[in-house]
């Protein structure tokens, strides 16, 4: 059944509404998923978000339409689409002529910030505040997501240990409810609405701007990789790293089970002596755990960051002879996953299944979970890049609808598989497989894992998820989306008169 979205054609747009690109918007990274819309909305304005939402508010419970807000569509099992329904390709407002600099003034009373459309990429927002020599502070590993998709979920990486994630580092949001209203929120204003949608799984509104603290860009990046073949030492010397007042500037670390391949090493593009391909180092088949650590650093006051990464580094007992080290500008490491995509474009292995599993682990737990999973059930094989690094929780606001374990200092550990083949190894079948067992190990051992970037289809799954926070977001969706026409895609309430979909 396929609801009309004619019933949007009245409506006087800035934008316009278009059907003929409705396959392109059943498509998602995760490329497992494919529900086809009625008609994609290319906003021209934020009224014009704003009057489709009403308009099918104003239908009622009766029809079946939703509202997906897209971002790059970089979810995994459909979270940006929707059956039948509009979806609103949000990056039509996502140009840099729509992002506002602020440089701030002197001390901590005026700071920095760009106010930036939902639907811009990240990359973009760094372009644009490059310009004035300034930078958001926190990141994703890869930048051609959106302000929007990203701040729905958390969006983490290397700095969150020091920064918190992407979400702590809002000041203000301007949202489309799912009444068709336009809410300006902030810790001072409508702050309900303000933390329910950092992390709120697109379920309370459509962010239309994101208001993002800013700090002065650093020019240069020492980015450095060692490994370990020893789990504990990893960890112990990941967690002091994290722990320490003068520290690096971003911190994670990864896996390395099956050393070939390039679906297995498309994360990045450090070149001189890249680790993982260094055959010289021998390590008789064992998993290998890899550090990798950055300094920023001006060319002008080189000496001093040599210094400081010279004693952190002694601190540290990874295998000495596996140091590796470059230096790179700020722009080229942030954006160090772009020249991987388009490597993997090249071969068609980017738009391939992505059968993806991001866990987080609590510190106390994490030991019991790698052995398990790194010597057992993980032992011969991995599709891709295995991510395992510490964060504080104290970092993360917990007035966000972000769901983390409770422990002050957990993992994230992110299983980034690709399913290459219809069958065998590099079938999704096997990577679900495999992520089965893991999360059915998680379970049964009692981890207390936390699942991120959760494609969970049944709403007693995400009750068991957010635990004693799902009376807030049930109480959040009844306030602001109160006939749940917003993103759909995330099963987690059905709209009355459709089927919960799996
Ligand atoms: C290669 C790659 C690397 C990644 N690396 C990281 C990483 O390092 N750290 C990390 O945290 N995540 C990472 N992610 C995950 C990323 O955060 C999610 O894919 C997220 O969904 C953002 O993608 P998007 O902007 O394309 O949003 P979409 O996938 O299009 O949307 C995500 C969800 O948010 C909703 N949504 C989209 N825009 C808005 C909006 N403006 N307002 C409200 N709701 C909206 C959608 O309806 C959907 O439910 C990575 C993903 C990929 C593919």
């Amino acid at each position: 059944h396929v609801p009309d979205a004619g019933v949007l054609a009245p409506l006087r747009l800035d934008g316009y509404l278009s059907f003929h690109d409705v396959a392109a918007a059943a498509r998602d990274f995760g490329n497992r998923c494919s529900l086809l819309p009625a008609a994609v909305l290319h906003p021209g304005s934020v009224a014009d978000v704003a009057a489709a939402v009403r308009r099918v508010f104003q239908l009622g419970e009766r029809s079946p339409l939703t509202v997906a807000a897209r971002g790059h569509g970089h979810s995994l099992l459909g979270q940006s689409q929707t059956a039948g329904g509009i979806v609103v390709r949000m990056e039509s407002l996502g140009g840099g002529a729509r992002m506002r600099v602020h440089a701030g003034g002197a001390g901590a009373d005026a700071p920095a910030y760009v106010d930036a459309p939902g639907g811009a990429l990240w990359i973009n927002v760094l372009h644009e505040t490059l310009k004035h020599g300034l930078a958001p502070k926190s990141w994703t590993d890869y930048l051609h997501l959106t302000v929007g998709g990203t701040l729905s979920n958390a969006g983490v990486s290397g700095q969150a240990f020091r920064q918190g994630p992407q979400v702590s580092n809002v000041n203000q949001l301007e949202i489309v409810t799912g009444r068709g209203d336009v809410v300006t929120c902030s810790p001072e204003e409508n702050s309900d609405l303000f933390y329910g949608a950092l992390g709120g799984l697109g379920q309370f509104g459509i962010i239309t701007r994101a208001r993002i603290a800013l700090e002065p860009a650093p020019k240069m990046v020492r980015w450095i990789r060692v490994l370990y073949s020893d789990f504990a030492s990893f960890t112990e010397d990941q967690e002091a790293l994290i722990s320490a007042e003068r520290t690096f500037d971003y911190i994670e670390g990864f896996v390395i089970i099956n050393r070939t391949g390039i679906l297995n090493n498309w994360r990045t593009s450090f070149k001189p002596q890249d680790p993982v391909q260094a055959s010289h180092f021998q390590s008789d088949g064992k998993v290998l755990y890899c550090l990798e650590m950055t300094k920023n650093f001006d060319p002008d006051e080189a000496d001093i960051m040599e210094q400081e990464v010279g004693v952190l580094l002694s601190r540290l007992r990874y295998i000495q002879s596996t140091l590796f080290h470059t230096d790179v500008t700020y722009l080229e490491f942030l954006d160090r996953v772009h020249s991987s995509e388009l490597k993997l474009r090249a071969q068609g292995l980017w738009e391939v299944p992505h059968p993806w599993l991001n866990l987080l682990i609590p510190r106390s737990t994490i030991h019991r979970f790698a052995t398990e999973v790194f010597g057992n059930i993980l032992k011969d094989s991995n599709n891709g890049p295995i991510l395992l690094y510490p964060v504080n929780r104290s970092k993360w606001d917990n007035r966000t609808s972000v769901v983390i374990p409770e422990e002050e200092i957990f993992y994230l550990v992110g299983f980034l598989s690709s399913a290459p083949s219809a069958s065998g190894h590099g079938s999704v079948e096997h990577a679900v497989s495999l992520n089965d067992k893991i999360v059915d190990f998680c379970d049964k051992a009692g981890v207390g894992m936390k699942q991120y970037l959760a494609p969970y289809t049944t709403q007693q799954q995400w009750k068991a998820h957010f635990g004693a926070r799902w009376e807030t977001f049930e109480r959040r969706k009844h306030m602001y989306d109160p006939l749940a026409i917003l993103a759909p895609g995330q099963r987690i309430f059905p709209k009355a008169s459709l089927p919960m979909s799996s």
